[in-house]
């Protein structure tokens, strides 16, 4: 049997434990091939900002014309796209290729600081790309933005904007709580009904690359075949178990483990379905 492939076109994160560095050991972790076109650097950190080095689009056209003509992809995630230019030109690079198991993990701002989109890109992020995904999976600051500033603290909240955020487009929304008080719920919305993805809280400020992990995982499930839901749900037991068994370093926010999952297992992951 082939193996699957998964794509991210994403920022590099010089520290490893978000961006393509995390896309790239999510996948390997579900036995999926990963390639990757980079769209930034990023070497920052709230002490040393040596800054953000976005690429050219002709640079990351050559990888993405690279990767489809030589390998392939099964399916497709983007991160940290930054400019306006960059996600246009990568909207008419997946409309044209007609790339399907799109995940769209629209990063804004990351957890050291860094502002990872522009803020003239917002529109083409809300009305070219986001339409086009699989699934979107914004964090509460992040849905927050999409939807011009609505204000989301509760689980109901969490309902409301993944409805709301349906209406752009995409045909998933996940909108991650992991900023809520209590148990981490998720709410994933299909147009027609809501999956709740519920795990017991860690108490740890070591969650660096959370979202771009968890982003990455859903997106090689959907390469391995499975259904939105049951893609959402074993990403869900990856980065409880990842930030679980987090890592510390030296100074800063530190990564979750990417190897946890499939090293000590489970971490009591629910989900259920609400009409
Ligand atoms: N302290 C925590 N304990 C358990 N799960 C968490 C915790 N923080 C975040 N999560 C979960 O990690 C995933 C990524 O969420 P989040 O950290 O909000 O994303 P991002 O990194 O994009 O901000 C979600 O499933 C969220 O519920
Ligand atoms: C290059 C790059 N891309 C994305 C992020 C954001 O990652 P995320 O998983 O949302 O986690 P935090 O950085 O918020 O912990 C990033 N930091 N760098």
């Amino acid at each position: 049997m082939m193996i699957k492939r998964a794509l991210t076109i994403a920022g590099s994160a010089a520290r490893g434990g978000a961006g393509i560095q995390a896309d790239l050991k999510t996948f390997q972790e579900f036995d999926v091939f990963g390639t990757s076109a980079v769209t930034a650097i990023v070497a920052k950190n709230p002490h040393t900002g040596k800054g953000i080095h976005p690429q050219t689009w002709e640079a990351i056209e050559a990888q993405l014309v690279t990767i489809a003509e030589d390998i392939g992809m099964d399916a497709v995630k983007t991160g940290m796209l930054f400019t306006k230019e960059i996600i246009e030109n990568v909207t008419e690079f997946i409309q044209k290729e007609k790339l399907h198991n799109l995940v769209v993990d629209p990063v804004m701002i990351g957890k050291m600081g860094s502002a990872l989109l522009q803020e003239e890109a917002m529109e083409a992020m809300r009305h070219r790309l986001v339409p086009l995904a699989t699934i979107i999976t914004p964090n509460m600051p992040e849905a927050s933005y999409l939807l011009g500033g609505k204000e989301i603290q509760t689980l109901e909240d969490l309902k409301d904007s993944a409805r709301l955020l349906h209406k752009l487009g995409p045909a998933h929304v996940l909108v991650k709580g992991g900023r809520l008080e209590g148990p981490a719920v998720d709410v994933l919305y299909d147009g027609e009904q809501f999956y709740l993805f519920e795990a017991p809280r860690i108490h740890t400020i070591h969650t660096n690359g959370a979202g771009c992990s968890y982003s990455a995982a859903i997106t090689a499930c959907l390469a391995k075949g499975m259904s939105v839901p049951d893609a959402v749900f074993e990403a869900k037991k990856f980065i409880t178990a990842g930030i679980r068994h987090s890592l510390e370093f030296k100074q800063g926010v530190g990564p979750t483990y990417h190897a946890a999952y499939r090293q000590y297992g489970e971490t009591g992951c629910t989900m259920r379905i609400e009409k």
